[in-house]
């Protein structure tokens, strides 16, 4: 499927051998079940999971001079500036010996899709688009138990807030360009992955066909 590009060799100083990638970028509101379904994904088609909110968090805990901006624009479910989170995802695509990445919780907003395309030149394969109701993710959200900040329905709310201003124009713009594999995320984990599984099963088999 789609066009293969190089990933900017000159990203985090180094130069580096230049390097095929194939991205899939996963979106969906919080709580759409984004993680889960990536964690799946890996285990059945090979992909190399990049959340960016938890390449955030990481960055935040290394002791990074960014760490207590990125902490306070999570309590506040805002987004972080492109430029610290599309460092952040280059440096990990080309840390890793993979070639085919999922890309979880990225592009979050139009600074953030312009910034990516500017600097990696890599244009997505498609968009996973987990389509779910405010309710349902505010439930799983407050049930997540996962020790987050920003799990508390405050923050929540924020989020939500900007998930519909600024990144559901994003998934628009994909859709527009006819890029968008739209997912029913509101159902139970299994039906949810059966629906992926029909996305992601006629690209494997046909990879594994040009071999
Ligand atoms: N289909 C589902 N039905 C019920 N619960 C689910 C489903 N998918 C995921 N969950 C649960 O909902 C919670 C949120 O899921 P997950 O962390 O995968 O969402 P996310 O989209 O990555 O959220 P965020 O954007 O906040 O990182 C988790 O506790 C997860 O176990
Ligand atoms: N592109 C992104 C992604 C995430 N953030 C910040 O991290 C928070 C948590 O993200 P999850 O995907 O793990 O839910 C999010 O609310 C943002 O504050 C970001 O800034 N940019
Ligand atoms: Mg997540």
């Amino acid at each position: 499927m789609g066009t293969e590009v190089a990933v900017d060799k000159e990203a985090n100083g180094n130069l580096l051998d230049e390097k095929k990638v194939k991205v899939v970028f996963v979106l969906g509101g919080p709580g759409s079940g984004k993680g889960t379904q990536c964690a799946n994904i890996v285990e059945h088609f090979g992909y190399t999971h990049l959340s960016a909110g938890d390449l955030l968090r990481a960055e935040i805990k290394s002791g990074s001079e960014n760490g207590t901006m990125i902490q306070n624009m999570i309590k506040e479910g805002k987004i972080v500036p492109s430029e610290v989170t599309v460092k952040l995802l280059q440096r990990a695509m080309q840390e890793s010996n993979n070639d085919k990445f999922l890309i979880d919780g990225f592009p979050r907003n139009e600074e953030n899709r312009a910034a990516f395309e500017n600097v990696t030149k890599i244009i997505p394969e498609f968009v996973l688009f987990f389509d779910c109701a405010e309710e349902e993710m505010e439930r799983r959200l407050l049930n997540r138990n996962q020790g987050r900040e920003d799990d508390n329905i405050d923050t929540i709310r924020k989020r939500f807030k900007v998930f519909v201003e600024s990144s559901l124009p994003v998934v628009e713009h994909y859709e527009s360009m006819g890029k968008v594999q739209k997912i029913d995320a509101g159902k139970p984990r299994e039906e949810v992955f059966g629906a992926v599984k029909d996305i992601f099963s006629p690209i494997d088999e046909k990879a594994n066909k040009n071999v």
